[in-house]
């Protein structure tokens, strides 16, 4: 979902693991040369959704290890959810609440989806749609809910520890 932390948490466990981070909202505008909300207005959501499959499926390609936060709207792709079913690749659901994400995104102006009249109800119907494909597509969940940051990360890494994903720190 949009506002669910992913990037914020996804920053900090990329630091805690050593491991690059990408967040493909980032990248997306890096190779459009202009923001995603231009982007929704000039050319529609349809657009954008091609340019986010291209950059999610080419991050996922790569060999090296990182912790990838894509859009909360990424999971609507059946492609990209292969992808991120790719072999090798743990996919994490931080869960949050819609009370919890309206809170936290009530002063976005950079949100396309949410620059509507009623963001509540907005943020209401994309969860509705959302929340079984991400359960569809998730090897992990954690609820972020009012968690601070770094006991987010920490639940994390202790779910990948224990998948093996990662080694336990020493
Ligand atoms: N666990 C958290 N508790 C409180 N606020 C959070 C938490 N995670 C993120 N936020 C805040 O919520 C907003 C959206 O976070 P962000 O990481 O940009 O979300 P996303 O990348 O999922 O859209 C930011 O203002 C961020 O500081
Ligand atoms: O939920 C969505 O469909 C979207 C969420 C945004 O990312 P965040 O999840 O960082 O808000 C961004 O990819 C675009 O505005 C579409």
């Amino acid at each position: 979902m949009p506002g669910s932390g992913k990037s914020t948490v996804g920053r900090q466990l990329a630091r805690s693991l050593n491991w690059r981070f990408v967040d493909s909202d980032v990248e997306i505008e890096r190779q459009l040369g202009h923001s995603i909300r231009e982007h929704f207005e000039r050319f529609g959501e349809a657009s954008f959704r091609d340019v986010e499959q291209a950059v999610i499926v080419q991050l996922i390609a790569s060999t090296e290890s990182l912790v990838l936060a894509t859009g909360g709207g990424a999971v609507l792709r059946p492609a990209n959810r292969a992808a991120l079913h790719s072999p090798g690749c743990q996919v994490v659901y931080l869960r949050t609440q819609v009370e919890d994400l309206l809170r936290r995104l009530r002063h976005d102006t950079q949100r396309p989806l949410l620059q509507g009249t009623d963001p509540g109800a907005r943020l209401r119907e994309l969860f509705t749609v959302r929340d079984p494909l991400y359960r569809e597509v998730a090897h992990h969940t954690v609820d972020t809910g009012r968690l601070p940051v770094h006991t987010v990360v920490n639940l994390i890494l202790m779910q990948l520890e224990l998948g093996g994903t990662v080694c336990p720190a020493v």
